[in-house]
């Protein structure tokens, strides 16, 4: 047998056995229940039951046959994960290890109830012994996202840092250090042991971690085809001298195309010897003690971590950082209305206070609102989606509500357009000489500022309705047109 099961006859005495080498994992009776909700530091344990299934394609003629004869549920899905029982505990670093295609990612996302919904599940995930909801679950937890995008290790460690900055009591981790080289891969697992050691409830899935890293793992969860096993202590089993226990467990565990057969027999047999083990037996023991003892879980933690003046605050600063990171984007947009106001001033160049003046006048002001508000409305289209992903992340994290970002982008933004619209219609006021009454000259001024505000808001309102750049964009005609058709029009009895 390869996995040879410690014996741990010495300390099986369910009502309070203790595992010497961690202050963590036993007895449940004392960390976990004990712990729960002092005060704000919320502690969580996290038990589960997960059956899943996911659909599976069937060539033509067995997809008829299966409706006209009803076939049995085997036919059409595909078994993710079978009966997948665990518990993570308040102070518990817990890794989900297992194979490519074991299940892992399909097991975290249904405790993070994230499951993609072609995924149906049969599952009973429970805070504290209580059922658990999407809104518990994102209330207390943070949830890591494998990064795409920019080069690997600090884009990751920034993604780590912003799931754990309101320190949530429960931390969901998908490969936090693939792609980060083996230095920074054991710090960022060291801070998650940190993070455990002060009683947050940790779960992550891992590929291939170092024997340094693994030995900071307290438990250990096991998949094979779906199923489980082994959960427990990360320590629990022997392993061959020289051996890094996360390979040998892996490749124990794996079954490849070329030996299925074989393969899925050991594993089949080694799931089937967890399943009476004394493990095992222990686990169902501590799930079932802490479900049948209910906590009180608080509700009542924040909306926010931070009030609406600091949320503000802090926004307006990074909006104003990336703002002065990126002054090419204002440039451009002030240059261009310094060349469009020289050159509508050259075009419409000191009217004449004649009939074709009076005419050319009016085509001036209609040149001179366009573009103070079609101009702006196409500057802040592209808003919102660009910031779709990062505002939606930080806003689940509870970092700040959705009507302060909002406020801010519009309040930062202003000044830029305030300016940019102040020099188009100075240049071209004066250019044009459309009245030399610096009164009349202020009211025009005011108004195309008002104006250019209210492109602004039409723009980001379309800006915000829209799931893509491009949607965003092609929506901006249909919605210009009308108003387009309708300037200058007036009705006979007016
Ligand atoms: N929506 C789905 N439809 C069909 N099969 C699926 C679906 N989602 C997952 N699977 C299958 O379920 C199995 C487990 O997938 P999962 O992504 O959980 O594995 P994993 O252990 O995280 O693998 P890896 O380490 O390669 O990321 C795989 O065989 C996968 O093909």
């Amino acid at each position: 047998m390869v996995f040879q099961q410690q014996n741990y006859t010495n300390t099986t005495n369910y009502e309070g056995f203790n595992r010497q080498d961690s202050k963590s994992f036993y007895p449940r009776e004392y960390n976990s229940l004990s712990r729960i909700c002092q005060g704000n530091d919320m502690k969580i344990s996290l038990s589960w039951n997960v059956n899943a299934w996911a659909k599976v394609k069937q060539s033509f003629t067995k997809s008829i046959k299966s409706r006209l004869f009803s076939c049995s549920r085997d036919e059409a899905y595909k078994q993710l994960l079978t009966d997948v029982i665990g518990i993570v505990s308040p102070g518990e670093l817990c890794a989900i290890m297992g194979a490519s295609g074991a299940g892992k990612t399909t097991l975290l996302n249904i405790l993070n109830f994230r499951n993609n919904q072609k995924v149906e599940t049969k599952a009973s995930v429970k805070i504290n012994g209580i059922e658990a909801n999407w809104d518990m679950i994102s209330k207390y937890s943070g949830m890591g996202d494998k990064m795409k995008g920019l080069s690997g290790g600090e884009k990751r460690r920034l993604s780590y840092a912003s799931e754990v900055v309101n320190l949530p009591p429960l931390l969901f981790c998908d490969e936090p250090t693939s792609g980060l080289d083996s230095s920074m891969a054991q710090s960022l697992i060291e801070s998650m042991r940190k993070l455990a050691d002060n009683g947050k409830t940790i779960i992550c899935t891992i590929h291939q971690p170092s024997s340094q890293i693994f030995k900071l793992f307290d438990s250990l969860i096991l998949l094979t085809e779906g199923r489980l096993a082994y959960i427990g202590p990360s320590i629990g089993y022997r392993v061959p001298n020289f051996f890094n226990p996360a390979d040998h467990y892996i490749q124990t565990l794996a079954v490849s195309p070329k030996n299925k057969q074989i393969d899925s027999m050991r594993t089949e047999y080694i799931v089937d010897r967890f399943g009476k083990s004394e493990n095992y037996a222990r686990i169902l023991y501590d799930i079932y003690w802490t479900e049948s003892r209910p906590a009180f879980v608080e509700q009542d933690i924040p909306k926010y971590s931070a009030n609406y003046l600091s949320q503000f605050g802090w926004l307006f600063w990074r909006q104003l950082k990336l703002d002065l990171k990126n002054p090419i984007a204002t440039t451009v947009t002030i240059v261009q209305a310094i060349i469009v106001s020289i050159f509508l001033g050259l075009i419409f160049f000191r009217l004449d206070e004649n009939e074709k003046g009076v005419q050319n006048r009016a085509g001036a002001l209609f040149v001179i609102i366009m573009q103070s508000s079609f101009g702006f409305l196409f500057a802040v289209v592209n808003t919102f989606p660009s910031d779709l992903t990062l505002v939606y992340r930080e806003s689940k994290n509870r970092l700040y509500s959705i009507t302060i970002y909002y406020l801010v982008k519009q309040i930062a933004e202003m000044p830029k357009f305030v300016i940019t619209a102040a020099i188009f219609v100075t240049i071209s006021y004066w250019m044009i000489g459309l009245n030399d009454n610096f009164g009349v000259f202020f009211q025009v001024l005011l108004t195309i500022i008002l104006c250019s505000q209210v492109a602004i808001s039409c723009g980001l309102l379309l800006s915000a309705a829209s799931p893509n750049i491009e949607v965003a964009i092609a929506l901006v005609a249909p919605a210009v047109m009308p108003l387009l058709i309708f300037s200058g029009f007036f009705l006979n009895d007016m």
